[in-house]
């Protein structure tokens, strides 16, 4: 996809509390871009809050979150959108009523002045939905929409693309093409960070993973090291969801 560059972001000691409880308790992050990076973790470790001070849809209560070394951390979401973060989310959010192109359009114009319908075009192609384009999303499975909604992050032309559990509700066949268009965006210099609950998936696609549980990081690193520590339960991604 047309890009800027590929940017890099940054959290610094990130808390947001609710109530007296720190649902992120100071966390570190980096993602770097041409790399995969994945935050995992059992319910409620917050990898969503996270998420939310990272894309702006909440503010940190301390912390600071970079956008190439900038300090993006007082700006809203739709200043940080702007300058290239893009974000999907856990929930399914398409307009049912609107074709697959319009969909994507609509996250195209959000922050394009220009080149709104090329940039539709080239996302649908890359996620093989021109086919589908003229379709209602009301009538589209899972599977599909979820394709959707990367769809319409990339036709904004992100420098940073946060994807929350992209996979849930894909099968197989749709996980594979999910993974190799993940890479293929790796590849071309973008950096992802993604929550994921698949550890297989994980392991086969991040290049570095962090760990939380409680609000921290317990641990970082490459994924095989980090999805065999022993304080990195694998039934996290089984049990949980
Ligand atoms: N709006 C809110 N008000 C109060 N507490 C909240 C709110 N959002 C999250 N929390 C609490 O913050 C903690 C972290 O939640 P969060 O959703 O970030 O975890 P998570 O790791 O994303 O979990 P999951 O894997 O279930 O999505 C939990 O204890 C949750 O109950």
């Amino acid at each position: 996809m047309s890009r800027a560059g590929a940017g890099r972001l940054t959290a610094r000691g990130v808390v947001r509390r609710f109530g007296g409880i720190a649902a992120v308790d100071g966390v570190d992050l980096v993602a770097p871009p041409g790399r995969i990076t994945a935050l995992v973790g059992p319910n409620g470790a917050g990898k969503s809050t996270l998420f939310d001070c990272l894309s702006g849809a909440a503010r940190p209560d301390e912390g600071r979150v970079l956008l190439d070394g900038c300090d993006i951390t007082r700006l809203p979401e739709h200043a940080r959108a702007r300058l290239g973060l893009a974000r999907t989310f856990q929930r399914i959010a398409v307009f049912p009523t609107l074709t697959v192109a319009e969909n994507v359009l609509v996250g195209a114009e959000q922050v394009r002045r220009h080149g709104a319908r090329a940039a539709t075009d080239r996302a649908l192609t890359l996620l093989g939905l021109a086919a589908a384009r003229d379709a209602p999303a009301a009538e589209l499975p899972t599977g599909t929409l979820r394709m959707v909604e990367l769809a319409r992050a990339l036709a904004a032309g992100p420098r940073v693309l946060l994807l929350d559990e992209p996979s849930v509700g894909l099968d197989a066949a749709e996980t594979a093409r999910l993974a190799a268009v993940l890479r293929a965006l790796a590849a071309d210099g973008l950096p992802l960070l993604l929550v994921e609950h698949d550890t297989e998936l994980v392991s086969e696609l991040a290049d570095a993973v962090y760990a939380m549980a409680a609000g921290r990081v317990v641990t970082a690193g490459p994924a095989a090291r980090v999805l065999a520590d022993p304080r990195v339960g694998l039934s996290w991604g089984e049990a949980t969801g």
